[in-house]
């Protein structure tokens, strides 16, 4: 298994009831190392649940998990030693300043001198951006500030695994977006499993995702793939001039399920439904072109916002594709 393959969570048909109500319904997880791996679904999903199981503050009911490959349940304080956490709602100590927090918190995981500690939170209060404001107390930071805090809080001990639950949701755009460069820059020294139903983010830093929906992961993988589409493929193509029965010479190829025109500024854009992907990028676009009377200006695979896929994923539950 190369380096990157290593998986740092994998958990197996995990199971959450609390009384009668099933929470989780048999979750399944591969994140490997060095990735940042968005965790999302709608409210009440189950995605806290999840990572209290996988922290170990609460048992499952069926399953099981594993995180560096030892078990999550029988192995859960030594897992916890090379896990940092972010809670929904981070609590700090109001009264102290930022560095006090972090100088409390560094002293509950390293024993080794002060100077040292005080090193590490000066590097740690650099990382979220935050050195300007290290002596001032908590209680007058906005609340982007108190989430970077306690990212830093969740990075004093060099995790190797950083657990972050909806580390941005609350935020307005640049204090999300002050979040985000934080994860990127932090994805060489650890891995990220983070929750969120902001799908805007999701898209722009992590590289795979689960969908959660009712304590069920109704899609996951690598970002690309879900973007691609899950099942349908469809190419883009947009042609100058006047294509003659294009539609109906496109309909009468075995791969080719549908195809749709629209009209935009003196061009037409084709979307061409197919279900052979090795057909269509050999043969498609020299097939268009052999009617000479044409260009083609543009020629893709189209690109799923997460939006479409997360709602299609969420209305058809995973079992309508
Ligand atoms: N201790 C508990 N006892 C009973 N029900 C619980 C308990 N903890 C969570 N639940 C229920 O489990 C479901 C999933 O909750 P969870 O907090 O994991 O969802 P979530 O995906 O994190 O949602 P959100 O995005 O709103 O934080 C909810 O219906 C919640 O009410």
């Amino acid at each position: 298994m190369s380096f990157n393959d290593t998986l740092v969570i994998e958990t197996k048909g995990l199971e959450k009831s609390f009384g009668n109500v099933k929470v989780l319904q048999g979750v399944d997880l591969s994140v490997k190392q060095n990735s940042i791996f968005g965790f999302l679904g709608p409210n009440g999903a189950g995605k806290t649940t999840t990572m209290k199981i996988l922290l170990g503050l609460i048992r499952p009911t069926g399953g099981s998990g594993s995180i560096f490959g030892r078990d999550i349940v029988q192995e859960s304080v030594a897992i916890r030693e090379r896990i940092g956490y972010l809670p929904q709602q981070p609590r700090f100590i109001e009264y102290m300043s930022a560095r006090e927090n972090l100088e409390f918190t560094a002293a509950f995981f390293y024993t080794g001198p002060k100077s040292k500690i005080r090193m590490r939170c000066d590097e740690m209060l650099e990382l979220v951006g935050l050195t300007d404001k290290a002596e001032r107390p908590i209680r007058t930071f906005s609340g982007g500030e108190k989430q970077r805090l306690g990212i830093a809080l969740a990075q004093v001990n060099y995790p190797d695994l950083l657990i972050l639950d909806e580390p941005a949701s609350a935020l307005d755009p640049l204090g999300r977006q002050e979040v985000l460069e934080i994860m990127q820059r932090l994805r060489k020294h650890t891995s990220i499993f983070y929750s969120t139903h902001i799908l805007d983010d999701v898209q722009r830093v992590s590289d795979s995702v689960a969908i959660l929906n009712h304590g069920k992961v109704v899609a996951s993988g690598p970002i690309e793939l879900i973007l691609n589409g899950q099942g349908s493929i469809i190419y883009c193509m947009t042609i100058k001039g006047e294509p003659e029965g294009l539609g109906e010479k496109l309909a009468n190829l075995p791969w080719v399920t549908h195809t749709s025109v629209s009209q935009h500024n003196g061009s037409s854009l084709w979307q061409i439904s197919v279900n052979d992907e090795v057909e269509a990028e050999t043969n498609l676009l020299r097939y268009v072109l052999a009617d000479e009377m044409i260009t083609v200006t543009e020629f893709n695979r189209k690109k799923y916002e997460l939006e479409e896929v997360f709602m299609e994923v969420i209305k058809g539950d995973g079992n309508g594709r």
